[in-house]
């Protein structure tokens, strides 16, 4: 017994001599937040190992960005955005004139540097200079992201548009007068561009859930003298049946033009704040755009087709090209460096393409620089360490290796970019794990038999591919095996080619539906109820600022209410102009005539409209939408007009029926499938291409400003079929 007290207090007696040692713990962590505090401020050094990787890689954002990126706090980034002021659309008719937002110059080059002027090698070329690559060098500022959405300058400067349509032009519809309901142009702060990642989800959608079902509005009397006629069609609320007057002529809300003069008068009005000088078209030209729609889209046959592109410039090109390159072997091979794309040197977008703005770096901020001790360590202890938000996962070396097999540099590759293909792979994720697993299982059995040909019939069924889909693609594979034995390991390249084939029409140039310059476009935006045409237009407006587009966009959805305030907000975040009328039920057919008007006035390069959602049975809204497309067709005869039609991918095969009546009312050119990051099949889209023979033109993943980009078949099957799944 004594020697079992002794124990127990000599085991009391160590117990409490132990806790000393906590307190120097939290001491030392204490320690690193201090010294990170004042590490934050200076991005610039490239070399510092703190990757900001939306500074850095973003090199889009203007001044603004550059707050928020280090002080992570959870400030405001929000309330910036001015988005509270919904109702900025002036109604008065006496608001000033804005102008549509001049975009920056480092925005990049959507039409010209993207895609159509050049073929698809251009900027590849630079690709056998590349071999700057030291690595550490800081090569790249050239297509280094610089894509400075910088402030759109608004020019102020209203010309004496008016006159342009003296009274009621010669539209034999009459737009229905809406009310004396000056015409409104919601002024847009011209806030550079996007915060990629920040902005939220637009606060109007909850609002209206907007399901499938027809908006039962309450309400109209007032207006709605001519609604009755239609009335019939619809069994339900014939009260509900809102925006009945489709009818009629189109009288141009003459009023409008008076809005915008006013303008005029406000003299020069030099009040573009933020919109510097700017002469802004200067550097431009070369700028390195954030993403280069064109190499993603006419990268369809990557490495498997590399001769087309790359073949010339690799491997021949050392032996003719010259000595240079001699040393630098790379530069070719789907091979993606990400220590070289972890490493590359950070751009602060815009200032890198003005020589002048250089020398900044040498001022006082040095100093505050001195937490150089961390930078020393090397890049590569930096790049080991990467930044938040920023993994080398299974994703991230999945679309570093899709844009390599694309031809990609690391240099040239955005964080964007490695972004939106991680968000489109795990958009299709459940589609692909259990196709690509069922495949894979099925293929390990031995050569594909009959047995085998069925059941990948049935998984292509599941995914909902379509049944002619699938049967063309049991058809390709049978013929295949026909001829000779396809291995196991085959199947899935197989079916990827396949696919590819199936989501690219026949003749169609993806390239070629880029907004042409110097000329007014008109994209009409269509599609049933909720189905994210609002919020497509917000995106593609801010693509289109960024690309240096001089944008427009008509508030054509004067049915909700609270979508022209929502169109408003998005005009803010991409920096365009948005023309409304705030009038209740005003008749869309007549805001699209003045923002036609308005567009053609301020040399508008593309004039996006927005419509009300509808279902396609109810004819007197078709017949709405028909008159609205009738105007364009008018007023605008000599634009490039694209009618898109957008579809929840989560709607399934239903979408499609929408398609075929939309296509008969408003002349459809192709579709805008959203949603594909929800619990889509994303088979869809090869059905919507195979039955309604249209181009798929851009693919939404997110309610994000930058979760929308230009459909690219070769990104969307490797994310649909991906096997690389590591994890
Ligand atoms: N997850 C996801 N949500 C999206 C996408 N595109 C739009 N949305 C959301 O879908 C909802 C409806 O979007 P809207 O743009 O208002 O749709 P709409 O077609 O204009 O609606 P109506 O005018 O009522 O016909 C909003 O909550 C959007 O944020 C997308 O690609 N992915």
């Amino acid at each position: 017994m004594k020697w079992a007290r002794l124990a127990q207090e000599k085991l009391n007696q160590e117990l409490a001599e132990q806790p000393a040692v906590e307190p120097e713990a939290p001491a030392a962590f204490a320690e690193a937040p201090a010294a990170k505090a004042p590490l934050a401020p200076p991005i610039e050094p490239p070399s510092a190992p703190a990757y900001d990787w939306q500074a850095v890689l973003y090199g889009t954002k203007p001044a603004a960005p550059v707050e928020p990126p280090p002080p992570p706090t959870a400030t405001p980034p929000v309330t910036e955005a001015v988005i509270p002021p919904p109702p900025p659309p002036a109604v008065a008719p006496t608001s000033p004139v804005p102008e549509p937002p001049q975009v920056s110059p480092a925005a990049f080059d959507w039409q010209a540097v993207l895609y159509g002027t050049r073929p698809i090698a251009p900027v590849e070329p630079p690709v056998a200079e590349a071999p700057p690559a030291s690595l550490e060098a800081a090569p790249a500022f050239e297509s280094p992201v610089v894509e400075a959405p910088e402030p759109p300058a608004v020019e102020p400067v209203v010309e004496p548009l008016v006159e342009e349509f003296p009274s009621a032009p010669v539209a034999e519809e009459e737009i229905l007068p809406v009310e004396s309901a000056p015409l409104t142009v919601a002024e847009v702060p011209v806030e550079p561009l996007p915060q990629a990642e920040t902005l939220p989800a637009l606060p109007v959608a909850e609002e209206e859930p907007a399901p499938v079902v027809e908006p039962p509005e309450p309400e109209l009397p007032a207006a709605v003298e001519i609604s009755p006629v239609f009335e019939a069609e619809t069994v339900e609320v014939p009260a509900a049946e809102e925006p009945p007057p489709v009818e009629e002529e189109v009288v141009p809300s003459v009023e409008a033009p008076p809005i915008f003069p006013p303008a005029a008068e406000g003299a020069p009005v030099e009040p573009p704040p933020s919109a510097p000088p700017a002469e802004p078209p200067p550097e431009s030209p070369a700028s390195a755009p954030l993403f280069d729609w064109r190499r993603i889209l006419n990268r369809n046959r990557p490495v498997e087709a590399p001769p087309e592109t790359p073949a010339p410039a690799a491997p021949e090109a050392p032996a003719a090209e010259a000595a240079p390159p001699a040393a630098e072997p790379p530069a070719a091979p789907p091979v993606f460096d990400w220590r070289r794309f972890l490493n590359r040197p950070r751009t602060p977008e815009t200032p890198p393409v003005q020589p002048p703005v250089v020398p900044e770096p040498p001022p006082a901020p040095q100093p505050v620089v001195p937490p150089p001790p961390p930078p020393p360590a090397a890049e590569q202890a930096a790049a080991a360490q990467p930044k938040p938000r920023f993994e080398l996962d299974a994703g991230f070396l999945w679309s570093a290796e899709v844009l390599a097999a694309q031809g990609r540099r690391p240099e040239d590759v955005t964080v964007e970019e490695i972004s939106w293909l991680q968000k489109l792979r795990a958009g299709l994720g459940r589609t692909r794990r259990s196709l690509v697993n069922n495949v894979k299982a099925l293929a390990g059995r031995g050569p594909i038999g009959p047995d085998e040909l069925e059941e990948l019939e049935g998984l292509l069924l599941q995914a909902d591919v379509g049944i002619t889909v699938s049967e063309r693609i049991l058809a390709a594979l049978q013929e295949r095996v026909r001829r000779e034995a396809l291995p196991g390991d085959q199947v899935l390249p197989f079916l990827k080619s396949q696919l590819r084939k199936q989501l690219e029409l026949e003749g169609d140039d993806p390239t070629g539906f880029a907004p042409k310059r110097g000329q007014l476009n008109v994209w009409l935006i269509v599609g049933v109820n909720g189905v994210g045409k609002t919020t497509t237009i917000g995106k593609i407006a801010a693509l289109a600022t960024r690309s240096g587009y001089r944008t427009l966009i008509a508030a054509g959805d004067t049915f909700r209410a609270a979508a022209v305030e929502q169109l408003s907000i998005w005009g803010e975040r991409s920096g365009v102009t948005v023309v409304a009328n705030p009038s209740p039920k005003a008749d869309p057919a007549a805001v699209v005539f003045d923002a036609i008007s308005a567009a053609k006035a301020r040399d508008v390069e593309l004039l996006l409209v927005d419509t009300a959602g509808r279902l396609q049975n109810k004819k007197n809204l078709m017949d709405e939408l028909a008159k609205v497309r009738r105007i364009i067709d008018k007023q605008a005869i000599d634009a490039h007009i694209e009618s898109l039609l957008v579809l929840d991918a989560t709607t399934g095969q239903n979408g499609l029926q929408q398609a075929k009546v939309f296509g008969e009312t408003a002349g459809l050119t192709g579709v805008v499938i959203t949603k594909l990051d929800g619990s889509a099949k994303a088979g869809i889209a090869l059905a919507i291409v195979e039955q309604l023979q249209l181009p798929i033109r851009f693919v939404g993943v997110g309610e994000k400003i930058d979760d929308l980009r230009p459909f690219n078949s070769y990104e969307f099957v490797e994310a649909l079929l991906s096997d690389y799944d590591a994890a």
